[in-house]
């Protein structure tokens, strides 16, 4: 929980209610699921699934993912569901047709080149690349934080049209102007988002644009888990977050049932 010098006010624990008008926006690491040691050993707790695909039907489609992840990760992860989604920190866009709408892609040959001859000098560092961003992950070297920083920021410095993020043990490289939060507002101007209330939950440093862009909106932002924040409402971990959709869901479906 934030300490009481903190310049940010004290969030709620008991969350918002999730009406037949909300629009869900959800982070996937961290958030859904627990965290792992490596990007590809993320576990999907087995009543995910389920409480999605429920949970976006009853919204009528007003669910979306929010994630640093490619697409193909998210579809892996919630197999067979393909939701709406925004990918790679707001690189890439899937609306609810299927139609993926991509920001132009930076040359990344410089970033890529430059995170391998790291990680190659320094194997607890593990490199992920994407589409449109590039991870230099530390959670296996963190001593290394600073030295992967120092890089990352030389990279970006030196080449058009990139920007640097800082996540959990992570230093990310995506396209300048991506963001989460501009993505939840491109959402939440077409159907089925548009007119409804937005919530998004998210875990780390890189969610606190989508707090602000759902709070900007008259919806909420929900922290999950320890940390300062700009969101309105905290919840303790992914599994309480887990239990809050599936309450929900039970919720929405004995609301609408005939
Ligand atoms: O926006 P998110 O859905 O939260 O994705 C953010 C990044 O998540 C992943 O890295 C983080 O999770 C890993 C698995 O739990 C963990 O090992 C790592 O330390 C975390 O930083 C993912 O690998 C990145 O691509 C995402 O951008």
């Amino acid at each position: 929980m934030q300490s009481s010098s903190s310049p940010l006010p004290e969030c709620s624990c008991l969350l918002p209610p999730i009406g037949a008008q909300s629009a869900l926006f959800l982070d996937f690491d961290g958030t859904l699921a627990e965290l792992a040691p490596q990007p590809d050993a993320v576990q999907v707790a087995a009543d995910l699934v389920p409480t999605l695909t429920q949970l976006a039907a009853r919204l009528n489609g007003a669910l979306a993912i929010v994630s640093g992840r490619p697409l193909t990760d998210l579809d892996g992860f919630l197999a067979p569901l393909r939701l709406p989604s925004v990918a790679e920190h707001g690189a890439q866009r899937r609306l609810i047709s299927g139609e993926i709408i991509r920001m132009a892609s930076p040359d990344l040959q410089a970033v890529i080149c430059r995170v391998n001859t790291l990680a190659q000098r320094h194997p607890g560092l593990r490199v992920e690349i994407k589409t449109a961003a590039v991870a230099l992950h530390y959670r296996h070297a963190p001593e290394m934080e600073a030295v992967c920083r120092q890089a990352m920021d030389e990279v970006v410095r030196s080449t058009v049209g990139l920007e640097l993020l800082h996540g959990k043990y992570v230093h990310e490289i995506k396209p300048a102007g991506a963001s989460k939060g501009t993505a939840i507002e491109d959402f939440m101007a077409q159907a089925p988002f548009a007119g409804r209330l937005p919530l998004f939950a998210g875990d780390d440093i890189t969610d606190e644009d989508g707090f602000s862009a759902v709070q900007r909106m008259g919806g909420c932002g929900i922290k999950v888990g320890e940390g300062a924040t700009r969101a309105r409402y905290r919840c303790l971990s992914p599994v309480a977050l887990r239990q809050w959709l599936q309450r929900a869901a039970q919720d929405l479906t004995g609301r609408t049932s005939p």
